[in-house]
């Protein structure tokens, strides 16, 4: 577990809902995982892996599915989710992203208006080009941790957090998910 700063949180995590659910993947292969550089959308311009937001009436995995192959033509196979992010955002609707990784696919990522595709070797991963929140949590999770984060942001600076590993899910502090 890691906080900072240590105080306590002035989001009211237990009654708090997040008004976009969002997906996010990471493909490895080997040594390296299959990143993106952002073209559109809530984080354009940053290095990412593929996902996007849910639409009415779909799970999780379809939209992770439909995003990879939106973004990058390719569809991952065995999808395994790892982790829940929960983003209370200052000047950006609140987001609740779930977070998965998969080891096959089909297809080759080809860019598309959405994306570059970016095989990047694990130890190189450009955390200076992506959200502060993933270095809390990518590293860990690439190793094979299930993960849930509370993320308190003003802009684009972390002002709280709380990153638990071995569990994934709202259950882990309240008793419920
Ligand atoms: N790694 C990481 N990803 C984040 C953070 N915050 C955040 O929203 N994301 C991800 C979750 C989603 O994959 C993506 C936001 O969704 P999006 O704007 O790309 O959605 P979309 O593809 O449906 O885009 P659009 O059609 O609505 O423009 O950004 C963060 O702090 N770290």
């Amino acid at each position: 577990m890691s906080a900072i700063p240590s105080n306590e949180s002035p989001v009211e995590w237990k009654s708090w809902q997040a008004e976009i659910p969002a997906t996010l993947m990471f493909i490895k292969r080997g040594g390296e995982v299959l990143l993106i550089e952002k073209l559109t959308g809530i984080g354009q311009g940053k290095v990412n892996g593929p996902g996007g937001k849910i639409d009415p009436g779909e799970t999780a995995e379809e939209a992770i599915v439909r995003e990879c192959q939106e973004e990058l033509h390719i569809t991952p196979k065995g999808a395994v989710k790892m982790g829940e992010l929960h983003f209370a955002m200052s000047d950006i609707p609140d987001i609740h992203c779930h977070v998965f990784m998969a080891t096959e696919f089909e297809g080759t990522p080809t860019a598309t208006r959405e994306a570059n595709p970016m095989w990047t070797a694990i130890e190189a991963i450009p955390y200076d080009r992506m959200w502060e929140d993933d270095r809390h949590w990518l590293p860990q999770m690439l190793e094979g941790q299930v993960f849930t984060g509370r993320f308190q942001f003003e802009g684009e600076k972390i002002v709280w957090m709380d990153v638990r590993f071995g569990e994934c899910g709202r259950g882990l502090w309240y008793g419920h998910s």
